[in-house]
């Protein structure tokens, strides 16, 4: 698959920006936990939170291919940065779009595409993650508003966000059709971080539990119709789920990248091991891995920006890329031996970083089940 002049100039300029902005920082922000706000200032810059928003709502109104060309060369400089841009594109940005009124547009879709503000999605709960559908939380009319009360677990930028969006049940005997989506500002009263989760990699995007304890939201908060919200939530699962693979390939991308370079110089058997078969070879299966993953992601957002469903599609490109990335990123730090299990080198960071790829947006098994379903 070619890319336009347009898509190549977007990739390049994202590219130039990780290489210098986030690669060289991303092990201090591993090891300080730390969120890189002025990298994010940039990025925002470049048009990287509003990548599909059209241009009369502030972004860049791009297509779903360049997303995932953005979210892999921000994944090949710093895996977390990559998971909030991502998680802020879609979910958070693709609902707003397709759902969100003029107002709400106005209020909560312009800033996010500017990158005045960083989005989360509040689905997961502590006891419904795969299982989507058994959600607990819940949001009752008061007055003229809503009260949110109930636990989201596994929240990306719910500390560092400044807008969510929150699923809740709306109507408890009416199973998928009684959940309802809404925009919460993370400063609303009720809305609170419980925790902060201590994770095996991606130190420089939080992912938080936020527990809602009589949060009072206007009734111009709901997001389309009553009722909606499980449609809503898994309908930006499927562009999510572009992101994440595109995220995987940039991570693996990067690790693939430093194990070719040493390869070349490290000296064994008097010669560079790149010159041995069995090093040249598990390389060259690395090549082919990242591309196959590339193209089934680029074929999964074409179709998207064609309008044609992707579900499958999406499902295929996020279960083979994430569980490439995992291969791929081991079979490097086999590759540098000692070196790629010690932090002098960025592997083992980024082998932790990648690990989650396989989780979140729907596990692996969530995965083979949609396409599974896709095939009777
Ligand atoms: C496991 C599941 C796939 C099960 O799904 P269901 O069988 O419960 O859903 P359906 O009955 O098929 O669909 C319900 C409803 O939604 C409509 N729908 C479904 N898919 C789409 C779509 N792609 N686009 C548009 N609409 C869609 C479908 O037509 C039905 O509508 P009607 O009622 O007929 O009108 C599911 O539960 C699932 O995907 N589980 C995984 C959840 C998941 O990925 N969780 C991760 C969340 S995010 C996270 O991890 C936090 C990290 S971060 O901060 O992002």
């Amino acid at each position: 698959m070619l890319l336009t002049p347009d898509q190549e100039a977007i990739r390049d300029a994202v590219r130039a920006f990780a290489q210098e902005q986030l690669w060289p920082h991303a092990p201090r922000w591993d090891r300080e936990h730390l969120f890189p706000k002025e990298a994010h200032a940039g990025l925002a810059a470049l048009g990287a939170y509003g990548i599909c928003v059209p241009e009369e709502d502030g972004g860049a109104g791009l297509d779903y291919l360049s997303l995932a060309l953005v979210l892999e060369e921000i994944a090949a400089g710093d895996g977390g940065t990559s998971t909030a841009i991502s998680v802020t594109n879609c979910p958070v940005n693709a609902i707003l779009m397709r759902y969100g009124n003029a107002a709400q547009k106005k209020k909560w879709l312009q800033p996010l595409a500017q990158g005045q503000m960083l989005g989360a999605f509040c689905l997961t709960e502590p006891q419904a993650g795969s299982d989507a559908s058994s959600l607990r939380t819940t949001a009752r009319k008061e007055g003229d508003g809503w009260v949110i009360d109930g636990v989201k677990q596994f929240i990306t930028s719910g500390k560092n966000g400044q807008v969510a969006i929150v699923i809740a049940v709306t109507d408890k005997g009416a199973g998928k059709r009684g959940m309802s989506a809404f925009v919460v500002p993370t400063d609303a009263p009720g809305y609170t971080v419980a925790r902060l989760e201590d994770k095996l990699g991606q130190h420089s995007s939080d992912t938080a539990q936020i527990n809602f304890d009589g949060c009072r939201i206007p009734a111009g908060n709901l997001i389309g119709q009553e009722g909606e919200g499980y449609k809503i939530a898994l309908g930006a699962l499927e562009g999510g789920r572009i992101g994440i693979a595109a995220q995987s390939v940039g991570m693996a991308r990067s690790a693939f990248e430093v194990a070719v370079a040493y390869a070349k110089e490290r000296q064994a058997f008097g010669q560079p091991i790149f010159e041995q078969q069995a090093v040249g070879f598990r390389l060259a299966d690395c090549a082919t891995q990242l591309e196959a993953a590339r193209q089934l992601i680029w074929h999964a957002a074409s179709l998207r920006d064609a309008g044609r469903p992707c579900l499958k599609e999406a499902a295929m490109a996020k279960l083979f890329a994430s569980e490439m990335a995992e291969r791929v990123c081991s079979a490097a730090i086999q590759t540098l031996g000692g070196y790629g299990y010690v932090n002098d080198f960025p592997l083992e960071r980024i082998y932790r970083d990648v690990r989650v790829c396989q989780i979140y947006e729907g596990t692996s098994d969530i995965q083979k089940l949609l396409i599974q379903r896709a095939l009777v």
